[in-house]
Formats: structure tokens, C-alpha cells, sequence
């Protein structure tokens, strides 16, 4: 005993010595035991330590962020779980699933309560430095802004609307316009070809614009060289819709938090002194700093506020719900252009993605028949300048087989694949029979629950087939089968903050599919003469990480029937 107490003596005095002859030793020394602690603690003891995964993933939150950095997160999050199954552990403190129950716990929950709140990483759509409806983290900061506004979204708003004023049918004739009109005449004569990304964004704008503001206020790109020059030319100086730098590679902005504020004020301040110096140049400038889509929407909100249209529409409720007094909280003019800004940014890329996929796949010859057979489904169409009625509307609407590439399109291509991050509330939860604490990222990726409804998820390790014929019914179990994809198909989320937009992007891409079938056949343009002037994939990286169809260079051809 008396040895043992001399040589621990002997042995804390020689560390003693050490740590002070060698400060610096002592210190890596002492992070590596409390990183091989750490290391050790996250692989064994954490409550998370059952769930299957990478074992570096465990470790550190390093591999997933190195994934991030690299844009592979929902192909790996996918061959993760095709690999482990439903419940995949992606760091230290982040886990994702993909049974319906769990998508259920995290994004619906239950009674008041809702579901989880959002991951912080939500805190960089904020626009004007406010918070909207989307970027707010928790129910409370969120279910007052979504009351505002529900109605405006709802489908029998969107259908009664459209049999009044027919904004979207008119919008799809400028398509066609448009069409004619700047489609380059094709090498082989038999129509005209397009390039139809920028096309389908054009389109989305002045749908969701004149949702947003009004017939008269919304955007006319289609129909308008110097509209869509505002739009080209915010895409082609900062190659994206806004401010892309902070909206790239957002899940490492999660992690560095502190950069993005700082780069925010950085970027705040620098406008609010361009804005001085603009308005001593030109004192009736309504310029505010920021892109095209900032100016718009505050310009907007600011003439609306002094001068109310009478047509119902969401910025009408946005600035009604003020002045009510229905809405209690701080909500400037800023708050509600904020709002209605995000609603252009969430309705432009995330349609027009949808269409460019759906009509690339029509495009190919195995897919023809495709659109012989919605062609033969169509009621008569009316004139674009002649609203269509409820009954035309909703038959297009409930068109199966335009339904059926619509769905698949959004199956399989889902214009926001990537994980919808949400944290565990104070207390902890328990999700599919797993403790979870609170702050955990407890998440799915919107195409990692796509694909596990496919029954060839597992075994499948390539390209998954676009195969609208899925959706169709002809006996009573496919109804069983369709009933349970529609129910879920996860492309729009779900819960309280699911997609808002939902009913107003599947009347449009309806719509004009409808339109251009009834007059168009399409095809691929194969003429490699044609540059396309653009990279679609940079164009869009928010919310996206996955660059579909990579080989399309996005020209169509669409001969007149
Ligand atoms: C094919 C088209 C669309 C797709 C695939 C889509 C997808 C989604 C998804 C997955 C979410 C949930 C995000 C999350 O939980 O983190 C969402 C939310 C949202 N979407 Fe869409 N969207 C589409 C069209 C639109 C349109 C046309 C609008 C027009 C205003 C819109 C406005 C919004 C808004 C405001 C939210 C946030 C809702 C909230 O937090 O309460 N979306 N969308």
C-alpha cells in the first residue's frame, strides 16, 4: 500500500512537472484523452449510440458536414438508409428516418403541440432582416403568420378565383405566345424549340406573382421583354434569384452560424449605404438594396399599403391582418414584404423545376404515348382570354392520367429532396421506439421517403424509372396501392408546415400541361448546335443538392399539332 501511495505520488508529481515544463504536450495530450472520451462516450453510452449508421458519423459531425460541403447529402442519406433501413444515425446528434409513423411524430405530431420545431438552419430565409412564415423556427412564431394568410391558399380560393378571373389560363396562353414567339425555328422544320427552363421560371413568376399581388402588380415575364429582363438579369449577375452565396450549401451555414450573421449584416449594411447614397443621387428612388425580387416585393407592399386594391390576395391579408389588430406581434411593413418575397422565391423554382422534369420525361420517345393518351383525355379548351369554369378546371384537375405524370414527376424528381431539418422540443421525444433528447436533428429527406415507397428501393442501386403508370388504377387493390402512395407522397411535406402552395402549383402545371398537349406534340431537340445559356443546376442550389437529368441541355421542340 505504502508503495502504491509513494509511486502515484511519484506519477501525478512527474505529470505535474511535465504539464509544467511542457505546457503544450500536456494540452494535446489532455484533448486527445477528451476527444478518445468523447469518441468513445458517442459510440457506446449516447442514446443515440443504437441507432445504425457510419461509425465515423457517430463520432463526429465532421463526415456529414464534409457531405454537405461535397452537395451529396441526399444521395448519401438515401444509400444510407437503403443500406440500414428506416432509422439511419448521421452524426453525433442527428438522425434521420423514413417509416410514415416517424414522419408522422416529427412533422404532424399530435394535438396542440404540432410537430417538432424547425432546425436553425431556417433562420437564414429571413428577408429585410424578418422573419416569415417559412423561416420562423417554432408553432408559436409561425401559426399566427399561417393564419393570415391560409384562406389565400386554400383550394377553393385558388379554384373560385381562377373561374372569376382566369389569371393562371391567361398566363398559360402567354406560354404558348411565348413559345411561338421566341422558339428558334427547328433544323428539321417541324416546330420550334425552347429552351424551357427559364420559360417554366417565367411562368411560375407571374402565377405566383399575381397570386400574391394582384393581377395588376404581378410580374409579366413572359409577356414582357423588359420583365423578364429584370428576371435575366438578376439570374445572370448573380447566376441564381437571390443573394446565392449564403443559400448554397445551407447545412454548413447551420454549423457556422456565426459567419452567416455576420455576412448578413455585412450584406444589410452595405445596402442600407447604397441606399443613402441612391437617394442623394435620385431623392424619388425607390430603390432598397438587395435584388429584383427585394425591390419588387417591398415596392409593392408599400404602394398596396397607401393605395388597397380591391382584389382579395395574399399581401391584401398580409396588410389586413395588421390592421385588424388580428395580429398581435411586432409586423412592420418589412414583416409582410418578407412574407410575400418568400412566397415568390418558394413558388418560382420549386414549380418551375417540377415542370422542366415533367416535360424533359414526356419529351423521350418511350414516353410519347404519354401524351397521345392525355391528349385523348381532354375536355374542349376554351380561348385564353375566357376563364375557365370550376367544373373545366377541376376535370383537368382530376385528369388521372395528367395526374399520373404530375405525381411521378414529383415522386421522382422532388424539387426539394433534401433533409427538412427539425429539433427535438425541451424534454425529449420518443420517435418509432427510439429516445430521443432534446436538440437532437431528428429529420427525413423528402426523396429518401419518396423512394422507400417504391418496391424496388432496396435491391435498387442505380437510376430509379419515371413510371407514370404507377398512379393509375384499373382494379380494386390498385386503388388500395394508389390511395397509399397519394397519402404518402412526401413531395410538399406535411403538417402545419407542409407546402402552402400546394393547390396553386398543381393548378398550373395542370393547366398548361393540358394547354400544351391539346396543341403541341413535344419532343427532345437533339440539334447540339444549340447552347443552352445557362447551367441549370447552378441556378438553383437552395434546398436542392441533387442535379437531375443531367444529361437534358434543356431545348424541346414543340411542333404544332
Ligand atoms: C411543385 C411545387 C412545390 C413544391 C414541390 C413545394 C415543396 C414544399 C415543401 C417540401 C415545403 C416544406 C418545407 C419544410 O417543411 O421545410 C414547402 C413549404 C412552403 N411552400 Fe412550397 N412547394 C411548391 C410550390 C409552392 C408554391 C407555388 C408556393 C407559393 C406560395 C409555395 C410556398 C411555400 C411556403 C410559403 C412554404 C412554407 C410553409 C410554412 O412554413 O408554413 N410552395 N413547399
Amino acid at each position: 500500500m505504502a508503495i502504491f501511495q509513494i509511486s502515484t505520488k511519484l506519477g501525478s508529481s512527474v505529470i505535474a512537472e511535465a504539464a509544467i515544463s511542457h505546457p503544450l504536450l500536456a494540452l494535446s495530450l489532455s484533448c486527445f484523452a477528451y476527444g478518445v472520451a468523447l469518441a468513445v462516450y458517442r459510440l457506446f453510452f449516447s442514446p443515440l449510440s443504437t441507432v445504425p449508421g457510419p461509425k465515423l458519423a457517430a463520432v463526429t459531425r465532421l463526415w456529414i458536414l464534409y457531405h454537405d460541403y461535397k452537395d451529396q447529402r441526399t444521395d448519401i442519406v438515401i444509400e444510407l438508409h437503403r443500406k440500414y433501413g428506416p432509422v439511419v444515425r448521421l452524426g453525433p446528434n442527428e438522425v434521420s428516418f423514413t417509416s410514415t409513423s416517424a414522419v408522422k411524430d416529427i412533422y404532424t405530431g399530435t394535438g396542440r403541440e404540432g410537430g417538432f420545431p424547425k432546425g436553425f438552419l431556417y433562420a437564414m430565409f429571413t428577408h429585410y432582416g424578418r422573419y416569415n412564415m417559412f423561416s420562423s423556427i417554432t408553432s408559436e412564431a409561425h401559426s399566427w403568420r399561417r393564419r393570415m394568410i391560409a384562406s389565400s391558399y386554400s383550394l377553393t380560393n385558388i379554384l373560385n378565383r381562377e373561374a372569376s378571373q382566369g389569371d393562371i389560363w391567361r398566363t398559360v396562353g402567354e406560354y404558348l405566345k411565348y413559345v411561338r414567339r421566341e422558339g428558334r425555328e427547328s433544323k428539321n422544320g417541324l416546330g420550334r424549340s425552347i429552351d424551357i427552363y427559364p420559360v417554366n421560371i417565367y411562368f411560375a413568376c407571374d402565377n405566383v406573382s399575381a397570386h400574391v399581388f394582384g393581377e395588376e402588380r404581378g410580374t409579366k415575364t413572359l409577356g414582357s421583354v423588359a420583365d423578364s429582363a429584370d428576371i435575366k438579369l438578376q439570374r445572370d449577375s448573380i447566376d441564381d434569384w437571390y443573394v446565392p452565396t449564403r443559400r448554397e450549401k445551407i447545412y454548413l451555414w447551420t454549423d457556422f452560424n456565426f459567419g452567416l450573421r455576420c455576412f448578413e449584416a455585412v450584406e444589410r449594411t452595405t445596402q442600407k449605404v447604397i441606399r443613402i447614397i441612391q437617394r442623394k443621387v435620385d431623392p424619388d428612388s425607390k430603390y432598397i438594396g438587395g435584388t429584383f425580387l427585394h425591390n419588387y416585393a417591398y415596392n409593392n407592399m408599400r404602394d398596396l399599403k397607401g393605395h388597397p386594391s380591391p382584389e382579395i390576395t395574399v399581401a391584401k391579408n398580409l396588410l389586413s391582418g395588421k390592421i385588424s389588430g388580428k395580429v398581435s406581434e411586432i409586423f412592420d411593413q418589412f414583416g409582410a414584404a418578407s412574407e410575400s418575397m418568400d412566397h415568390m422565391l418558394a413558388g418560382m423554382d420549386t414549380t418551375s423545376d417540377t415542370l422542366s422534369f415533367l416535360l424533359a420525361m414526356l419529351s423521350l420517345p418511350e414516353h410519347y404515348g404519354y401524351q397521345e393518351t392525355i391528349r385523348n383525355s381532354l375536355p374542349d379548351l376554351p380561348p385564353f382570354d375566357q376563364p375557365l369554369n370550376v367544373a373545366d378546371i377541376n376535370s383537368i384537375l382530376n385528369n388521372p392520367y395528367i395526374n399520373s405524370v404530375i405525381k411521378e414527376t414529383l415522386l421522382i424528381f422532388p424539387a426539394i429532396p433534401v433533409t427538412l431539418p427539425r429539433a427535438v422540443p425541451p424534454g425529449g421525444r420518443v420517435v418509432d421506439g427510439l429516445w430521443l433528447p432534446a436538440g437532437t436533428l431528428a429529420s427525413s429527406s423528402v426523396r429518401a421517403v419518396n423512394l422507400t415507397l417504391l418496391p424496388e428501393f432496396e435491391k435498387n442501386t442505380g437510376n430509379v424509372q419515371w413510371e407514370p403508370s404507377r398512379w393509375l388504377t384499373e382494379s380494386d387493390a390498385d386503388k388500395i396501392r394508389v390511395q397509399e402512395l397519394e397519402r404518402r407522397l412526401w413531395s410538399f411535406g406535411s403538417g402545419g408546415r407542409g407546402c402552402i402552395g400546394k393547390h396553386l402549383a398543381l393548378i398550373e402545371m395542370s393547366l398548361l400541361l393540358a394547354a400544351i398537349l391539346a396543341n403541341f406534340k413535344i419532343r427532345r431537340d437533339e440539334d447540339d448546335t444549340l447552347e443552352t445559356p445557362h447551367s441549370h443546376w447552378t441556378c438553383r442550389r437552395s434546398f436542392r443538392d441533387i442535379a437531375y437529368l443531367q444529361d437534358f441541355h434543356g431545348f424541346l421542340r414543340f411542333e404544332p399539332l
